[in-house]
């Protein structure tokens, strides 16, 4: 991209990139947004390493310079003069099973590294020396400015921790690592209710009729939305009908308390709100759309206010028996910033 000619402070933005499937099924387990951090790196010289995690997209601001050189939106390091490569150690914001990879240079043009490699471990603290690396992307070449997809369906592990290496130096916009987030819920105590939509217990954004703002994954996070984007918003709907998402639950519950929060959404958030559910056992993505039409509803249509949080306890709430997925109705469309659904543990199988 020829950017010297543009004034200086222009913020140019990365080349939208055909995304692959594992990247719009997947949490990027890699965001700062859900605390993944850079342990540390043998150099940062140019642009720290931890830039790289960030959930924004990278930009290259023209003119824009530090004391160091041209500042990047990225992980760059110095140009080597001796032998040997660069290497950052990342801890993943959630251990959890990676189905792929991007390794991003958008932006970094005469200072891309020419290749990288991955290596992953499982620890329960941080790595030391000790630590036994297992090597989850051999090197591949890398190009200036552009998106490095690399899928990982096969890998079953669950990893917490990844080693990133660039041969020798240069620079990463970002490292997105895409994958399921991991929950021993054998360890849990099954006497009390969890909150299985949670990203963290494995809850997962299957399909939505809309995103045209926002980002539907972040209706699963932890804590309240920080302001109206740390959520999910549908464009205004112009035609009958709602928009909708379904989210499948980290594992089989008996919900016993919902809440819908629409904080941040004042002159946007839905007239109402419902809940359908299931327990489904077999079924793709595409087939849970169709399915889901027909489920049973878990919570009836309930008025919803601007800027609240809407909980619903088991009075409301429909005796379904163990359910796997719910669907969010919005009626007809808006925004939501957090869904979080609680339930018993139902024993794994289990089918209605
Ligand atoms: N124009 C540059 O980006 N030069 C250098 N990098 C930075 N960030 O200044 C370099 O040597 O790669």
């Amino acid at each position: 991209m020829a950017v010297d000619n543009l004034p200086v402070g222009t913020i140019v933005n990365a080349a939208a990139a055909d995304f692959p499937e594992f990247a719009r099924r997947y949490v990027n387990l890699a965001s700062a947004d859900f605390g993944a951090k850079v342990l540390k790196c043998s150099d940062e010289f140019f642009a720290s390493a931890d830039r790289m995690l960030q959930s924004s997209e990278p930009v290259f601001i023209v003119g824009k310079f530090d004391d160091h050189g041209k500042w990047m939106d990225g992980w760059e390091t110095r140009r080597k003069r001796v032998a040997g490569h660069d290497t950052a150690v990342v801890r993943l914001g959630m251990p959890g099973v990676i189905h792929g990879v991007d390794i991003d240079t958008s932006h970094f043009t005469g200072n891309f590294p020419p290749a990288a490699s991955l290596d992953a471990c499982y620890c329960a603290g941080d790595p030391d020396e000790d630590t036994v690396w297992t090597p989850i992307v051999a090197p591949i070449s890398l190009k200036g400015n552009a998106h490095h997809f690399i899928d990982m369906a096969r890998e079953q592990r669950t990893y917490t921790h990844l080693r990133l290496s660039i041969y020798p130096d240069g620079g990463v916009a970002r490292l997105r690592v895409y994958g399921q987030p991991a929950c021993d819920w054998a360890a849990r105590d099954h006497s009390v209710s969890h909150e299985v939509s949670a990203l963290a217990n494995g809850g997962r954004i299957v399909a939505y009729s809309d995103a045209h703002y926002g980002t539907p994954f972040r209706v699963l996070m932890e804590g309240r939305g920080v302001n109206m984007g740390d959520g999910w918003e549908t464009r205004r709907r112009r035609e009958p009908g709602n928009d909708w998402c379904i989210v499948e639950l980290g594992h089989a519950v008996t919900v016993d308390k919902i809440e819908v929060d629409t904080a941040h959404f004042k002159g946007n958030y839905p007239d109402r709100i419902s809940l359908q559910a299931a327990h489904v056992s077999q079924a793709t993505d595409q087939s849970l759309v169709t399915q889901a039409m027909f489920w049973p509803y878990l919570l009836e249509e309930q008025a919803t206010g601007m800027d609240a949080q809407h909980f619903y306890e088991e009075s409301t709430i429909k005796a379904l028996g163990p359910v796997t997925h719910v669907k969010l109705n919005i009626i007809p469309d808006g925004g939501v910033s957090r869904l979080r659904v609680w339930g018993k543990l139902a024993a794994q199988g289990t089918q209605s």
